[in-house]
């Protein structure tokens, strides 16, 4: 499968959101340059005009997200939070987020973001075991997914929002034929979201498949 959904669609659908501004098209600019072909992994400006709009309409403070890369996500969450919320940042890698950090200060939201660089799981588990956080993005190594679902579910109050990104793996879930970890990992994590009576779940086709969470 190569395309899930038709490119002319894709493109209107990107063409009738809301634009990404001046400094999320630099950013999104020097990612290309900066990171040639990893710069795919970026969201894309209606993923996150969808993170912004989830953020206030969920009225969330605090949001955590694992995943960083150049900080595209980051800046998206963190505009949609009110005076004094807070983004706990999550990932791996000084180089990429050092692209980030340089950006959120552009777009005046750095004094809201706290990265946290080292193994997401880890700095997840390191966190109290209670429900402090309102939203949470996923977009790191798909294989762990499960573990950080888990991990943020425990730490999200009721009304609270998980959104995982990439949960369609280029159509490669939907057959069982493909049996990469990554692949395998999705497809769990779906039936596992679409079957939990902890929550509420609705699975877009938006680019590779978003599924917006809501925990009862
Ligand atoms: C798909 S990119 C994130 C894209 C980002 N959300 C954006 O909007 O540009 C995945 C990121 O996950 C990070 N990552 C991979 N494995 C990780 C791990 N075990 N813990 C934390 N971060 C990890 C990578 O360094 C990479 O920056």
């Amino acid at each position: 499968m190569t395309e899930l959904v038709h490119p002319a669609v894709a493109d209107y659908t990107l063409q009738h959101s809301t634009p990404a501004d001046a400094v999320l098209r630099d950013l999104a600019a020097e990612t290309r340059t900066a990171t040639g072909g990893s710069s795919g992994m970026q969201i894309t400006a209606d993923e996150g005009a969808l993170l912004t709009m989830l953020v206030r309409l969920t009225g969330a403070r605090r949001a955590v997200e694992v995943g960083v890369f150049t900080g595209y996500s980051s800046i998206c969450i963190a505009r949609g939070l009110p005076a004094g919320g807070r983004l706990l940042a999550l990932d791996v890698s000084d180089e990429w987020t050092s692209i980030a950090a340089r950006h959120w200060e552009k777009a005046g939201v750095s004094d809201r973001i706290e990265l946290r660089l080292g193994p997401a799981l880890d700095s997840l588990r390191a966190l109290p075991a209670t429900a402090e956080y309102d939203f949470a993005f996923i977009d790191a190594d798909k294989e762990s997914y499960p573990a950080y679902y888990e991990e943020i579910l425990l730490r999200l109050r009721p009304g609270g929002v998980i959104v995982l990104d990439n949960v369609l793996q280029g159509g490669r879930v939907l057959d069982p034929v493909h049996q990469d970890p990554r692949h395998t990992a999705m497809r769990g994590l779906n039936d596992l979201v679409a079957a939990d009576d902890r929550v509420d779940a609705v699975m877009l086709p938006l680019r590779d498949g978003v599924t917006v969470i809501r925990k009862r």
